[in-house]
Formats: C-alpha cells, structure tokens, sequence
C-alpha cells in the first residue's frame, strides 16, 4: 500500500477569459500515514481545488493523485470531506446523520447503531441525537459533521476551513477536540485554511502556497507539543515566521497576498 496521499507533479487549470488559467502547478505532496498536514495561502491560491482532487471531484489537467496507491479516479468512501458549511441533512435527526454515510455503505443496522452512540459520545452530542440540525448551535453541527466523517473511518479526512465560520471559543474547542480525535484514531487530515495560526496550531506540517497559480512555497514542520491552541506564544511566533514566507512570495512577485481588507491570509 502506497502513501494516504500522493500528489506528483499536479496541474489544475480552468477556462478563464484569455483560454484555460492555471489554478494550481507542479504540486508534489505527500502525507505519511497519521499524519496531520495544513494547506495555508491566500484567497484563491487553489487549496479548495487541491481538496476536490484528492475527493476525486476533478481530474487534474497534468500529474497524478494516488490514495493508499491506487489512483484517484472519482469520489469514494476512503476519501470524506467536511466543509466550512456542516452539510448536515436538516431533515434527518443527528444521530440519521451521523448514520448516514454508513447506512449508504450497507452497515447493519446494530453495527451502524453503537458506531452513532459511540462518536455522539466522543463529540459530545449524545444528549442531542434526537435533535435536527436547525436546533444546534454552529459548534454543535461541526462537532456532528465530524462524527459523521470519522465513523465512516475514512482513508483520509479532507477538511475545507471546517471552523472559519464559528465563533472564537467554539472554534478553539473544535480545534482541541479535533486534535484528540485525530490522536485516538490515527487518520491522515488534509486540512485547508486561510488562517496562518490555526494552520500552525494543527499540523503536523504547514504547506504554503502562493497563488496564481498555486504553487508550493514553504513545507514547514511543527514540532510543538500538542495539544496545540492558537494563542499560544510559541503558535504565534512560528504562525509569523509561515506568514514572512507568504509575504516575502508576494514581494518577489509569486504570491499575491497583500496586507489590507481583500488579503484572505490571517495570522
Ligand atoms: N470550477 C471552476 N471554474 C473556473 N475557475 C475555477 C473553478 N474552481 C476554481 N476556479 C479558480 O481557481 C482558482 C483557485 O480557486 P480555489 O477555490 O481552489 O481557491 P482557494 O484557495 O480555495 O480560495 P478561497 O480561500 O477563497 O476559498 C481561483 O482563481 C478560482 O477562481
């Protein structure tokens, strides 16, 4: 079995005004089994696009993505995503969505019943699982996004800025609770942000990429110990070093992150 994630040599264009654009260029990336690895650069740099590759959304106009050795051809159940908007099915209770993925992928009613009760407990949401999503707060439907994620015990866990929408305590809460999970079970996370801090608090690496198109500028490893907050001194002093590099891209003429209301890079 190959690495969870291999990405060789990756193109991604789109057709743009003047014919195709290139989102994303000569991407080489891969993540060890377990490992944590955060994707931060600025708006429009291509890490959603990076994200819908490896789910198997698109093709890649040039190179290769493989998952656990097998070549990424489409979207499947080793591959879940959890997205900045929870993606809940407001019809279904919590506990049906949590369920969901599950029931899809023929679990037997039993098995898929304790694998709910057993990741409402971990997130907290044991006392919810009757309640529809419209009667949790924002924290609550992320924590159920990612119990719905984790237990379908994905390959790798593709998060798309899955915390940009909370608030400032919730999301330091998920962004602890996420780090236990991924501790207790082990599984490979590809997780974009736009955020320099949160990239560093989480990964076990911070991939930088400059944009227009995408490149890789910066592959930084994080060695403090965890579990890690954004606030942390030591978070902060690495999270300004991580935004030098996007800023020293930027001077050179290969990034485009600019201080000011329109830069989507936070530190
Ligand atoms: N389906 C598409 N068709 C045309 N252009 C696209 C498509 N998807 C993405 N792009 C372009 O590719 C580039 C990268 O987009 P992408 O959404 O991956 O960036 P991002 O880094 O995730 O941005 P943000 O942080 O704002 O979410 C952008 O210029 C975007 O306009």
């Amino acid at each position: 079995m190959g690495a969870p994630v291999a990405i060789a040599d990756v193109a991604q264009a789109f057709p743009g005004r003047s014919g195709e654009r290139l989102a994303l260029d000569g991407i080489d990336l891969s993540l060890a089994p377990g490992e944590l690895v955060c994707v931060v650069g600025p708006s429009g740099c291509g890490k959603s696009t990076l994200l819908d590759l490896v789910a198997g959304h698109t093709r890649p106009a040039r190179g290769s993505v493989a998952v656990d050795g097998s070549p990424v051809t489409g979207p499947g159940p080793d591959r879940v995503m959890v997205f900045q908007e929870h993606a809940l099915f407001p019809w279904l209770s919590v506990a049906d969505n949590v369920g969901f993925g599950l029931k899809q992928a023929g679990v037997p009613a039993a098995e898929r019943e304790s694998t709910v009760a057993r990741w409402l407990a971990k997130v907290g949401l044991t006392d919810a699982a009757s309640l529809h999503p419209h009667q949790l707060s924002g924290g609550m439907r992320q924590r159920a996004a990612l119990a719905r994620a984790f237990a379908m015990r994905p390959a790798v866990l593709l998060m798309d800025e899955p915390f940009s929408a909370l608030d400032a305590p919730s999301r330091d809460r998920l962004h602890v609770e996420l780090q236990e999970l991924w501790r207790e079970t082990g599984t490979t996370i590809l997780f974009v942000t736009h955020n320099v801090r949160e990239a560093v608090a989480l990964g076990d690496r911070v991939i930088v990429l400059s944009s227009g198109p995408g490149r890789i500028i910066g592959d930084v490893r994080v060695s403090l110990a965890r579990p890690r907050v954004v606030e942390s001194e030591r978070v902060v002093a690495l999270a300004q070093d991580v935004r030098r590099l996007l800023d020293a891209a930027d001077q050179l003429g290969i990034a485009a992150p600019r201080g000011g209301e329109d830069d989507h890079v936070v530190i």
